[in-house]
């Protein structure tokens, strides 16, 4: 089952659909707990214990707040030395407040300038907008090098959409209750790692959300490795060239093989099927990879059951007509790069296309392919662009979506930006059509693919800059990690 993340509103309904464990305060005990124990785990990590260490704590005017101070009592009745600031001091969480004070915690007006961590409990998924000066102006105070405990968000993160406005918290570790909220895939650098703490909202926290998500949001998934590794396509007993699917590449020209180079390369590397090629790079692509099937003309390509249309491939007439043609089959296609800036001037290409139809822009791709720009709801961006033309989009970034007309989106994010390159495009294309080819839906073609170029990235890189055609040679050492 893939990773479920939330809207604010979901994560609320779920909460009282839980009863009396929300109004006698039993998720609240819970939620604080976890944050206490993720805490101490951390100081235990970093300094050998919570004995002693000194706990800032940064405290807003609602529940976030609430669960901090409960976390803060827990931490001072376990040694801590545990300072609280309040932001807003008459609406503090005051049974937290009372439970610091039992605790023997200190409020105070500034937090001490040597901490061993600090607790955001300044919002949660109440919260709106960035830091407000009184927050803002306590964090720029906190030294860089102390680690930031988020309580369910780091605040000024907005829990829908992700978006950062800034000012905001950056935490190393962020605790959240129950089901794991949009912001924590979609603002994954800011939240830090994401732990979290079963309160009792489902049986299982990482299953089907007992209260669907409205549908005016979009729905937001992550898929795990196993999952990936399941649906990849590894040739059994039977198998043999064809049945794994064979794969047509449009990308690149003479004048520009590289295009064309990575993306068949990639194909060739992503599956076991047969990978031809089309275009006028035909022989720099069989220099590099005697095993493709090049040709320079349409008309000789051979039969195919997915096809790539788009790095290099150029938006002449010449280009428009055939990514007209090949649109116009009942194959799965996927379109990138040129592709899509023919499409941006003939939407009516593709828009309302029954069979599978993968588009794959950057967000500078997007903007010219739909006139708006992707903004701060990458989310609702590329989910209404799947549903208005009725096709699977994958926007690219550290967090790649992919979005079916239906409304579901997964996720995934790359962990580090070593694939920010030029060529990595074409990689990433060359793998999801090979995909498509197997026969694995638009979605999952492209959300796999996404998953494991990032992986071949960071196995590449190792810590220092890559170009394309490293991260290309990371391709089969990623996919060994996933297939063992
Ligand atoms: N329900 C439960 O049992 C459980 C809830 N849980 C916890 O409760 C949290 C939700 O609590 P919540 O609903 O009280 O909202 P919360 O996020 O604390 O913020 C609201 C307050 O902040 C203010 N505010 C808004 N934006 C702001 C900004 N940018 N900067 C500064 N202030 C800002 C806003 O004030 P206003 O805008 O009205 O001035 C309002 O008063 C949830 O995330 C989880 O941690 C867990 O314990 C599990 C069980
Ligand atoms: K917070």
């Amino acid at each position: 089952m893939p990773v479920s993340y939330l809207t604010a509103d979901a994560v609320r309904a779920e909460e009282r659909a839980t009863g009396e464990l929300l109004t006698n305060g039993t998720l609240m005990r819970r939620a604080s707990h976890g944050v206490a124990q993720a805490v101490a785990a951390l100081l235990a990590e970093r300094t050998n214990g919570v004995v002693g260490r000194a706990v800032g704590i940064v405290v807003g005017a609602g529940d976030n707040g609430g669960d901090a101070l409960y976390a803060g009592a827990e931490l001072a009745r376990r040694g801590a030395a545990v300072s609280a600031t309040l932001l807003a001091p008459d609406k503090a969480h005051a049974g937290g407040l009372a439970a610091l004070r039992r605790a023997r915690g200190r409020v105070v007006e500034t937090l001490p300038s040597s901490l061993d961590v600090v607790i955001d409990g300044v919002v949660g998924i109440g919260g709106h907008g960035p830091l407000r000066p009184a927050a803002a102006t306590v964090f720029a105070s906190v030294d860089p090098l102390t680690p930031i405990v988020a309580v369910d968000l780091p605040s000024g993160v907005d829990a829908d959409t992700g978006q950062i406005n800034q000012p905001a918290v950056r935490a190393d570790v962020t605790v959240t209750f129950g089901v794991r909220r949009h912001a924590h895939l979609l603002a994954a650098p800011q939240c830090g790692r994401v732990e979290l703490v079963d309160i009792g909202l489902a049986e299982d926290p990482e299953g089907a959300p007992l209260v669907s998500t409205p549908p005016t949001r979009p729905r937001l998934y992550a898929l795990t490795d196993t999952e990936i590794a399941d649906a990849w396509p590894v040739p059994g007993p039977h198998d043999d060239k064809y049945t794994q699917g064979v794969v047509g590449v449009i990308a690149g020209s003479h004048r520009y093989p590289g295009a064309g180079i990575l993306c068949t390369g990639a194909a060739v590397t992503a599956t076991s099927g047969m990978t031809r090629y089309v275009g006028s790079a035909h022989a720099e692509v069989v220099e590099h990879f005697p095993e493709v099937v090049a040709v320079p003309d349409f008309a000789d390509a051979g039969r195919v059951q997915a096809w790539i249309v788009g790095p290099g491939a150029g938006t002449d007439d010449a280009a428009v007509d055939l990514l007209g043609k090949i649109l116009a089959t009942e194959l799965p296609v996927l379109v990138d790069a040129d592709g899509l800036t023919v499409l941006s001037q003939h939407p009516e290409l593709v828009r309302g296309r029954e069979a599978p139809t993968l588009l794959t822009p950057h967000a500078g791709e997007f903007a010219r392919l739909t006139g708006e720009e992707v903004g701060a709801d990458r989310l609702g961006t590329v989910a209404g662009l799947a549903q208005r033309w009725g096709v699977t989009v994958l926007l690219k970034g550290r967090i790649t979506l992919v979005a079916e007309p239906d409304g579901t989106v997964f996720g995934n994010d790359a962990e580090s930006s070593w694939a920010a390159t030029a060529g990595a495009g074409d990689v990433l294309s060359g793998i999801a059509g090979a995909l498509l080819a197997a026969g694995l839906p638009p979605i999952w073609a492209g959300a796999a693919a996404a998953r494991v170029h990032a992986r071949a990235a960071a196995l590449a890189s190792g810590g220092a800059p890559i170009g394309a055609s490293n991260l290309l040679a990371g391709l089969r050492p990623a996919l060994r990690t996933l297939l063992v």
